[in-house]
This record gives structure tokens, C-alpha cells and sequence, in this order.
């Protein structure tokens, strides 16, 4: 059995993995940590501080807040306790320190755990290069409005993705305004809507000259993102330290 605490317990997230882990073979629900803990509000145990856990836990699944990063390496690199990260809204600064930890335990760090997103970078990597001396490229996200941080992690991860096929990177420009100059070719724009319960699309578009490709991605449930987190954490629960992400996961 995989012993797991979840970080982020009370979250949208925390409670749908705490949901898909208890009916899980294979995985074992020690406890979750969530910053306003009320012992009474579950069945699980659930600590205010993950320093307080004292339990035997083979890997720890976050997805909460950005401000809680620093404890969760603390924590994981001091106990030597495997990581999977979802939490997204990280700055580059953040990126770097979990990969420095990662160089002590073994981290899988992904801002879309579902499958078909990981489908769709692989699709990008492959027609960017077919595609960049004459198409523009545009990226749509919509999420629901709980949703605190934007753009989403995954319209970075797709933007990433296309950029790494070029070698003349592209430059980032967000909900794009009107301006007096005419669009840059050197861009990719990202677009964000938040509202009411969407789950999370992502639309890439290649616009040409009397043509239009467009790629979207629709996930209908969290359960898709839980269960890309529970497969995740099968992977490197006993793996060496190092930075993993869903790439490594698909390629087993
Ligand atoms: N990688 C992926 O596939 C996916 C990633 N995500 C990401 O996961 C994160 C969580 O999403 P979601 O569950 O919808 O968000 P929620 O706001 O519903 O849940 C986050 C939870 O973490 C708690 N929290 C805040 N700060 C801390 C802290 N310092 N320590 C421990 N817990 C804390 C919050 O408490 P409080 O409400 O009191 O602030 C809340 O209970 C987001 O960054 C989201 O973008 C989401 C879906 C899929
Ligand atoms: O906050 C969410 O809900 C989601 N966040 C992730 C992101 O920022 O990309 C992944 C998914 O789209 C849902």
C-alpha cells in the first residue's frame, strides 16, 4: 500500500483525490493538511501545519496555494518523502526552488495531470514547426470563477510547448488589447475568461491566410485531474530524487 497526505484537503481538488484515493487498491489515505483544519469536518485526520504530521507517508499529493510551497519542500526534502504537484500560479523563482529540491527526493511537477492535455503538447511539439513562418498563434482558456490565478498553468505549459519546437522564441502577450501597432508576428497571445462552473477548456488556435486550425481540449470532471495525480504518484513514490513530469509518465 501507498500511504498519501494530501495537501490542500478542504480544496475543490483536496476533496475529489481524497474521494478517488479512498476507492484506490492500491493507495492508503493517511491525512491532509489544509491552512484552516477543523478536525470535525471529515472522517480523515487533517493538520493545520504539514509540520505536524508525524505519520508514515510514502508520497504527498498538493494542490492548494502557491504560499504554502516553502513548508511543502521543507517538509518533503527533510522527511524524505516523495512529491506530486499540481498546484499551479507558481512564479519561475518557485519553479527553480522545487527543482533544487528535487535534487534530494523525487518530485513530478505537471499544471494539467489529465491525459488529453499531455496528448495535446505532444500534438503542439509536432505542427509548430510546420506551421510558424505563417500562422499565428492564439491561446484560449476558460475556467470557472473560483479560479484565483490566470493565466491557467496549462495555457504556459501549452505556450512552453510551442516555443520549445523554435528557435526564435515567441514572446507571452495576455488578453491583448487594442493598440496602434498591428500584431507582432514574434507573439503568442493568451487569453483568459473566468465564469460559473466550467471545469477547464483550452483552445490553441493557428491562424493563416484563409485558414484556421484550432485544437481544444474540454475536461468535463476533476476526476481527471485526480486520477492523472493518483498515476503520478504510483510512478515515483520509490523512484530516485530528480524532476519529473507527465512526459516521463507517458513514455512508460
Ligand atoms: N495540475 C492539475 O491538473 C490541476 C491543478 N489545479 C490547481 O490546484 C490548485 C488548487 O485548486 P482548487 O482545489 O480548485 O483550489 P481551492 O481553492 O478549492 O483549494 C485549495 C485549498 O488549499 C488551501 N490552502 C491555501 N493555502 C494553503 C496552505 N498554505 N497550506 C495548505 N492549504 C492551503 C485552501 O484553503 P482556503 O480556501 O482557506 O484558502 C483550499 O482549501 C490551484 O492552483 C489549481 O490551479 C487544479 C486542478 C487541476
Ligand atoms: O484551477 C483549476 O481548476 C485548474 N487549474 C489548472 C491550470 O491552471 O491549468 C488545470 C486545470 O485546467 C484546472
Amino acid at each position: 500500500m501507498i500511504n498519501v497526505l494530501i495537501n490542500g484537503f478542504y480544496g475543490k481538488m483536496g476533496q475529489v483525490l481524497a474521494n478517488e484515493v479512498k476507492q484506490d487498491n492500491d493507495m492508503n489515505l493517511i491525512a491532509g493538511v489544509d491552512k484552516n483544519a477543523i478536525s470535525t469536518h471529515s472522517d480523515s485526520k487533517v493538520y493545520n501545519y504539514i509540520s505536524d504530521c508525524n505519520d508514515a507517508i510514502d508520497v504527498i499529493i498538493d494542490f492548494s496555494h502557491p504560499d504554502s510551497l516553502s513548508d511543502l519542500l521543507k517538509y518533503a526534502t527533510e522527511k524524505n518523502i516523495a512529491l506530486v504537484i499540481g498546484t499551479t500560479g507558481l512564479t519561475s523563482n518557485d519553479m527553480d526552488k522545487i527543482k533544487m529540491a528535487a535534487e534530494k527526493i523525487p518530485i513530478f511537477y505537471s499544471a494539467n495531470m489529465s491525459l488529453g492535455i499531455n496528448v495535446l503538447v505532444s500534438i503542439l511539439k509536432n505542427i509548430t514547426p510546420v506551421l510558424e513562418d505563417t500562422f499565428d498563434m492564439e491561446i484560449v482558456e476558460k475556467h470557472h470563477n473560483k479560479k484565483i490565478d490566470a493565466p491557467s498553468g496549462t495555457a504556459y505549459m501549452l505556450a512552453e510547448a510551442i516555443n520549445s519546437t523554435l528557435e526564435d522564441k515567441k514572446d507571452y502577450v495576455f488578453d491583448r488589447h487594442v493598440k496602434k501597432e498591428a500584431r507582432d508576428k514574434n507573439e503568442i497571445g493568451i487569453h483568459s475568461i473566468r465564469g460559473g462552473t466550467i471545469v477547464g477548456e483550452h483552445t490553441v488556435i493557428f491562424a493563416g491566410c484563409d485558414e484556421v486550425i484550432e485544437i481544444k481540449h474540454s475536461a468535463s470532471s476533476k476526476k481527471i485531474f485526480a486520477q492523472g495525480a493518483i498515476k503520478a504518484a504510483k510512478f515515483i513514490y520509490n523512484k530516485e530524487s530528480g524532476f519529473y513530469n507527465m512526459e516521463d509518465l507517458m513514455k512508460m
